[in-house]
């Protein structure tokens, strides 16, 4: 682990000191400056004992990062999991090793509670490799024309739509009900949790609105008028030749089943004064995809999604299920944690009655390694949103030979693409 550099000194901020830390951020992150009316509606969301900076001999605060305590689920599981966050170093300090003193102590704190993965969003995408994270899942977005057609869903046209002003103390609950519900089994989707966190997936301080109109909620309702989908939205107006041509911006679009994707998409294409719905963050195998009579026409774009960087090996491997049955010896690099390094043999069980298999992980001693791979590779593989395959023909993965790699790459796969909905 690096050592913080000389003149700096570690520390948790502590409450009292939050605005401090904000300002580190501020300063790294090029933001805006803080409007109270912004401060009301989105809550600070680190919990307190999981803020930590980094002071300057002068002891004022010169970078920061926080983490969340998520429940991270894994194909057929779930693992403790630190969600790392608010990484900021202010410009005058970059480039001395002060992100790395920061990572190395984000490691050891996050062990230390028991969390054996660790997840994050990259601002960009070449700083996180270097600590042992891979880039682990993609999101896709998507452009869809108005009036794109949709392959049609038997009971969806028996669901109802309401089209109301998000309202983040009428509408906070069933905007978090209804995506925990939609989530399930899908790996990497992560549930907001802390009442801060749940605010702020409903708040819209005007600072967020760039122009757009206020946020609206599209939700759609079953007979009974339960909710089965509902979409986080805004249309900002725009003109083309006289013409309206008003874009509708998602912020998030969730749905329980098919016939409520298909309820509420067709609502969401359907807006008057529009000529487009574009959305982020949504997985890659999402329903819409599979609905568009015309997937093309979505202009599909896919990004990286989280990146992830295992903490202990052994407790992730047995925090996930496997989709075929596998027995092999993983020899496993890993700079910054030696506890990870070294052989493990990873042996399934019996399949349970969804047709996946449990795992236990030991010690594997000198025993001749099946797969050959840093920490990196294995936070890549983790939740099957890359294969193992295409990490060894990309040279980062070694398989003793063809036969065992492939059935330990089909072991990690999953049948839902991982994705987390909403940037941490
Ligand atoms: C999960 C999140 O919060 S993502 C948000 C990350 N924060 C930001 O992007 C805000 C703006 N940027 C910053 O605050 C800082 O520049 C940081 C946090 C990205 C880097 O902090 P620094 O203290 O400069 O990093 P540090 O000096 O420890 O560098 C460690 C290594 O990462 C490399 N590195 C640092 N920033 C980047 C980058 N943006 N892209 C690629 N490599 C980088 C350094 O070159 C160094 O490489 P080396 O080990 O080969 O020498």
């Amino acid at each position: 682990m690096r050592p913080v550099p000389a003149g700096y000194r570690l520390t948790v901020v502590p409450a009292e000191r939050v605005d401090e830390f904000r300002d580190v951020d501020s300063i790294a992150f090029a933001m805006p400056p803080r409007d109270p009316a912004n401060d009301a509606a989105v809550p600070f969301p680190i919990p307190a004992d999981r803020t930590v900076g980094v002071e300057d001999g002068s002891g004022a605060l010169v970078a920061a990062h926080g983490s969340y305590a998520f429940t991270l689920p894994t194909p057929g599981g779930s693992v403790p999991c630190a969600g790392l966050t608010w990484v900021g170093v202010r410009p005058d300090h970059r480039r001395r090793g002060l992100l790395s003193a920061m990572i190395g102590a984000h490691l050891d704190r996050s062990l230390a509670r028991g969390e054996v993965v660790s997840a994050l969003f990259a601002m960009e995408a070449g700083i996180y490799g270097r600590f042992g994270y891979g880039s682990a899942a993609d999101n896709v977005g998507v452009t869809v024309p108005r009036g794109s057609a949709l392959r049609d869903v038997p009971g969806a046209a028996d669901l109802t739509v309401r089209f109301a002003t998000l309202d983040a103390d009428a509408h906070l609950d069933l905007v978090d009900r209804v995506h925990v519900a939609a989530g399930a089994g899908r790996p990497g989707w992560i549930a907001r949790g802390s009442d801060a966190r749940r605010r702020i997936a409903v708040a819209d301080p005007p600072p967020w609105r760039e122009g757009g109109e206020a946020a609206r909620l599209l939700t759609v309702h079953d007979t009974a008028g339960e909710p089965r989908g509902y979409a986080i939205l805004r249309r900002k107006a725009a003109w083309t030749d006289g013409n309206p041509a008003y874009t509708v911006q998602v912020r998030e679009a969730v749905a329980l089943d098919a016939a409520a994707t298909h309820r509420l998409w067709s609502a969401l294409l359907d807006l008057d004064l529009t000529v487009s719905v574009e959305a982020r963050l949504l997985p890659v195998d999402d329903l819409l995809l599979h609905l568009l009579v015309e997937p093309r026409r979505a202009a599909a774009k896919v990004d990286d999604n989280i990146w992830l960087r295992l903490l202990d090996v052994p407790a992730a491997l047995a925090g996930r299920r496997y989709a075929a049955p596998v027995d092999a010896v993983l020899d496993v690099t890993d700079a910054l944690l030696p506890a990870n390094a070294g052989r493990w043999r990873l042996v399934t069980g019996d399949a349970g009655p969804d047709g996946t298999y449990p795992a236990t992980v030991q010690p594997a001693g000198d025993a001749a390694p099946d797969l050959t791979l840093d920490v990196r590779e294995l936070g890549a593989a983790y939740l099957g949103g890359r294969t193992l395959t295409a990490l060894a023909g990309a040279g980062l993965v070694t398989g003793r030979d063809a036969a065992t790699l492939h059935r330990a790459s089909t072991a990690f796969t999953s049948p839902l693409a991982p994705v987390c909905t909403w940037v941490f």
